[in-house]
Parts: C-alpha cells; sequence; structure tokens
C-alpha cells in the first residue's frame, strides 16, 4: 500500500535527521470539542507520528472555547522550536470563524497548507507554496505513484472545498491537466463526468457517481467519507465514497476504495509536509 511505503521512506528519513543533527521533527495537534470523526482522525495522526518517530503533541479545548482561546495555543506552539507542525482540526464550533484561526499558524508551520498565503501561492503561476494541503497531494501523489499521465488529460473535481476541491483542482491544473470543477449549483453533473480521464470526488454524498457516469479506462480518486447505517457493522455504520465502487470498479481503470485509500495517504502527506517543515528549519537535506 503507498501510504505504507510512504510512512517507511519518513520514518527512515527522520531516522536520519535525528542521527545527523538531533533533531526530532515535532507536530502540534489542537482539536476543539469532541467530534467523534475529529476525535478518531486525531488518534490517528498521533498513531501514524508515532509509527515514524516524529514527536507529536496534542491539545484538547471544550466545544464552547473562544476562538482567542484557540489563538493562544497556536501562538504558544508557532514560538516553540520543538514544534515544526502545526493544526487545528476541522470543524471547528460553528461559532467560530475557521479562517480567522487557520490565520494565526505561522506559515512555515502550516502544514495543513491551509493558511491564505500557501492557498494563494498555490494558485499563483510561478509561485510555490510551501505546504500543500494534504489530502489533496495525497490524490496527486496517489497518481504519481501509480504513473497515471496527468499532462493533457480531462480532469473532473467533485466538489469546491477549501480544504480539498478548490486545491486538488489547481493541482490537477499545475500538472497540465483540463480541470472541470462540478458542484452543488451544476446542471446535469454527469454531462461533464462522462468526458473526464481522472475523477477526484470530494462532495461528501455517499454513491452519488454511478458507474454509467464514467468514461471506460478512467482513473477514480475517492476522497468522500460518508457513514451510511449498516446493523452488520459493530460501529452500526460502515464508511462509503462518493462513487458506488463495485459500478465503478466494472468501468475505471482504477478506483480508489473507501476506507482504505485516500485517508490513509492524507496522513502519510501530514507527515511528509511536517519532515519538510523541520528540514527546512534546520537546512538539513
Ligand atoms: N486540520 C484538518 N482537518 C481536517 C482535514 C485535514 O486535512 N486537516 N481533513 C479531514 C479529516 N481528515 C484529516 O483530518 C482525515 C479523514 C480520514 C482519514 C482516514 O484515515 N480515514 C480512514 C477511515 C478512518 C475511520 O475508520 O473512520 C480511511 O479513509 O481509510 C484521515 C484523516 C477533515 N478535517
Ligand atoms: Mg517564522
Amino acid at each position: 500500500m503507498v501510504a505504507k511505503q510512504i510512512r517507511d521512506e519518513i520514518t527512515a528519513e527522520v531516522l536520519k535527521m535525528k542521527e545527523a543533527i538531533g533533531v526530532v521533527p515535532g507536530l502540534a495537534v489542537i482539536l476543539v470539542g469532541d467530534r467523534k470523526d475529529s476525535v478518531t482522525y486525531v488518534r490517528n495522526k498521533k498513531k501514524a507520528c508515532e509509527s515514524v518517530g516524529i514527536n507529536s503533541f496534542e491539545v484538547r479545548l471544550p466545544e464552547d472555547s473562544t476562538e482567542q482561546e484557540v489563538i493562544k495555543f497556536i501562538s504558544k506552539f508557532n514560538n516553540d522550536p520543538s514544534v515544526h507542525g502545526i493544526l487545528v482540526q476541522l470543524p471547528l464550533p460553528s461559532h467560530m470563524d475557521e479562517q480567522n484561526v487557520l490565520n494565526a499558524v505561522d506559515i512555515e508551520k502550516d502544514v495543513d497548507g491551509f493558511h491564505p498565503l500557501n492557498i494563494g501561492r498555490l494558485a499563483m503561476r510561478g509561485r510555490d507554496p510551501l505546504f500543500v494541503p494534504c489530502t489533496p497531494k495525497g490524490c496527486i501523489e496517489l497518481l504519481h505513484r501509480y504513473a497515471v499521465e496527468i499532462k493533457g488529460k480531462r480532469a473532473v473535481v467533485i466538489g469546491r472545498s477549501n480544504i480539498v476541491g478548490m486545491p486538488a483542482a489547481l493541482l490537477l491544473q499545475r500538472e497540465d491537466a483540463t480541470v472541470s470543477i462540478v458542484h452543488s449549483r451544476t446542471k446535469n453533473p454527469e454531462e461533464i463526468i462522462k468526458h473526464a480521464d481522472i475523477i477526484i470526488s470530494a462532495v461528501g454524498q455517499p454513491n452519488m457517481v454511478r458507474g454509467s457516469w464514467l468514461k471506460p479506462g478512467a482513473v477514480v480518486i475517492d476522497v468522500g467519507i460518508n457513514p451510511v447505517e449498516d446493523a452488520n457493522s459493530p460501529r452500526g455504520y460502515k464508511l462509503v465514497g462518493d462513487v458506488c465502487y463495485e459500478e465503478a470498479c466494472k468501468v475505471a481503470s482504477a478506483v480508489t476504495p473507501v476506507p482504505g485509500g485516500v485517508g490513509p495517504m492524507t496522513i502519510a502527506m501530514l507527515l511528509s509536509n511536517t519532515l519538510s517543515s523541520a528540514k527546512r528549519t534546520h537546512n538539513f537535506q
């Protein structure tokens, strides 16, 4: 599995850095509230850090915290030399302005790549961001690792969120694909999707993309993580993607599974961004 391969590569590089200059990369994670999914993802991130030798620091704050209370911890980590990456687990409680909080993260520690300057640089030709958001970065890495040609291909991104759809479309364009973004206001999205060589779906609608919508041989990356009721599962629900996996597998040349596809890549890219930050901070190659 690609995510495991990447984690193994990171483990070796973390050890090399520690032995060469005595520095261990550090990731600080701030979790506000107790959404079950966010608690799971933060736990996965902590476990992943431990598995590759990256130090992790976690702050859990109550749901009714103020923006200023969160920003106080961000500032603390901004100034902590043992912390090379900072993330605030999203979504934040609805009383907070997410972007206001995210803007407080030092751009050089913004390992989620959500800072406006990182997104702005991603959008600008001739500029490179310090960090690319983890899920879109993981989607492109999967295409690279499986030698999927992007240049000159027609790509469709389903969804236009700040953390997945929009940066994914920018990344595909930077790799010379011709990109369309379909979203909730797009009429007859299947009329656009049927021409796509590459599809990245991040819309949060379980089993929305049907096999009949797909161009034979298309490559489909399913970012959706949608819980649906399932009496046979111990948790009482199972996770499905945005794409009808069984139908898509009959038409597409490749389809990422949910779970076990993009999710682990998101975590692997977070580890990669944290390692890169530590290397940049300490001028270590
Ligand atoms: N600060 C951030 N918040 C959020 C991000 C993000 O990149 N930065 N992305 C998503 C959630 N996410 C990371 O936080 C994430 C989602 C899913 C997984 C994952 O490993 N999924 C597994 C299944 C996990 C399960 O059993 O429930 C899989 O798909 O195989 C990792 C990270 C929103 N918030
Ligand atoms: Mg600085």
